[in-house]
């Protein structure tokens, strides 16, 4: 009995650690998996395979031997507790015959058959099947154990706040966005991404964000929205800094048109563009007509009842674009944010979507982050970020007389023809916004 304990317990404490290696083995497969089924055209645009083959192998090389080894450790106990049991009944059953040979054992011999039978049923079925299932609990209980890992993990900040009530039921009335100081980095130990970041827009300007690779631009979206919460520093949204309200509240009030943008997938149509079933189909079809989808989604068996597949990919990018635009028609949301609108569509689908965002969203304050400098150069502003710092902010007219600017460098380095169109647009619309001051 001692042997069988001793057994388990090195059994239990070598494979809890052998199963907690598998598990987290087992991750990095099913996440390369999907990344690759994902991004599959891509990867065989750049002829990748060999390369995504390698990975796929190495890091199943790695689970295989973790789940080896727990395949190992399993038939040597098993192994163990066969040989222990089948000594025990051995013994067990040749002393008892001999004894009762002797006349020491005073027991009639149906009854030591019985009990013979039932000591080799209980020590060699029974008991180490016992044995090595409460050992596979505890070795399940390595699974529990991550989950509870996932629990502790730091959440975001509460959904809902008891504040959230004494805001303006329309609130930003007034979407003036100020940013004092915002300092803002992905993890403590990396280095910051949005570096004292400074700069005020008034409501209902439109606010172009430019800058290279890797310059902060889709960081300083997500602060807005907190989904990356400020290291330092402050946003205010018409008088309110965003930290004083529930994410709820925050994150209903802004629109985003993102690069990938999301649909979700099980739902309808009118599920998507109305989650919680506040509008007629009538307002529906109207937000649809101003966004151009109306032709679109009536020519669909199922019009407004059409299921979306799976990430939206029965919508081309650019469609399922316009249709988060509806969806921020319906809920007359006066701040926009556009994240690389124009990367993944065609320049009439950007056009497209610049003219209903002038048209439908005229009083709304709009933030585009933007590669393509056509989209934002009859912005009112337009802010130059590098490093996470920045570098320049005013009218793109105001930063295309600047020598030297970095703003009239990234506009010379589109060629002479567009350089020269968007000159013309930007003393356009200076022109435009003078006569209407006056
Ligand atoms: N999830 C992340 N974890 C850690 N660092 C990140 C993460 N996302 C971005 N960064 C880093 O933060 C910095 C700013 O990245 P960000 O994505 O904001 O740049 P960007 O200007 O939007 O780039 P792009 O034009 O390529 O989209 C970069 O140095 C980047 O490496």
């Amino acid at each position: 009995m001692c042997y069988f304990i001793k057994l388990r317990r090195i059994f239990v404490k070598t494979t809890r650690e052998v199963k907690r290696i598998e598990g987290m083995a087992r991750s990095p497969i099913f996440a390369m998996m999907s990344e690759s089924l994902k991004g599959v055209r891509t990867i065989r645009c750049n002829g990748k395979m060999n390369y995504f083959f390698n990975k796929f192998e190495d890091i199943q090389t790695a689970h295989t031997k973790a789940a080896f080894a727990f395949t190992v450790c399993s038939r040597w106990f098993a192994f163990n507790l066969d040989i222990i049991s089948f000594v025990f009944t051995s013994v067990a059953s040749f002393s008892a015959v001999l004894f009762h040979d002797r006349g020491w054992l005073d027991i009639q011999p149906s009854v030591l058959g019985l009990a013979l039978t039932l000591l080799i049923q209980i020590s060699t079925t029974n008991f180490p099947w016992i044995v090595r299932q409460s050992a596979e609990v505890t070795n399940q209980m390595v699974s529990v154990e991550r989950l509870h890992e996932f629990q502790e993990l730091p959440s975001e900040a509460p959904f809902k706040l008891d504040r959230d009530k004494e805001v303006d039921e329309n609130w930003p009335v007034s979407p003036s966005i100020i940013v004092r100081d915002l300092t803002v980095r992905y993890r403590s130990s990396l280095p910051v991404c949005l570096d004292g970041l400074s700069f005020a827009v008034g409501a209902g300007e439109r606010l172009g964000v430019v800058g290279r690779t890797g310059s902060g631009k889709s960081s300083l979206v997500q602060s807005l929205l907190r989904l990356l919460e400020a290291e330092k520093g402050f946003i205010e949204v018409d008088g309110i800094d965003v930290r004083s309200l529930g994410l709820h509240r925050l994150r209903t009030a802004v629109a985003v048109i993102p690069q990938h943008p999301v649909l979700f997938s099980g739902y309808t149509v009118r599920d998507n563009l109305d989650p919680f079933t506040k509008f007629e189909d009538d307002t529906i079809w109207d937000a649809l007509k101003s966004v151009q989808m109306f032709d679109a989604i009536k020519a669909l068996p199922l019009q407004l009842d059409a299921a979306v597949a799976r990430e939206g990919s029965n919508f081309s990018v650019g469609q399922r674009q316009l249709l988060c635009l509806a969806r921020a028609v319906l809920l007359r949301n006066n701040i926009i944010v556009l994240d690389e609108p124009s990367a993944n569509v065609d320049s009439k689908t950007d056009q497209l979507l610049q003219k209903t965002l002038r048209e439908k969203f005229s009083q709304a304050t709009i933030i585009s982050v933007a590669h393509r400098l056509d989209t934002i150069i009859d912005y009112d502003k337009v802010l130059v970020l590098g490093d996470g710092k920045m570098i320049e902010f005013g009218s793109p007219s105001a930063l295309l007389s600047k020598e030297d600017g970095h703003f009239l460098s990234l506009v010379n380095s589109t060629g002479d023809e567009m350089a020269r169109s968007l000159f013309k647009r930007a003393r356009d619309h200076d022109r435009q916004a003078a006569n209407e001051g006056e």
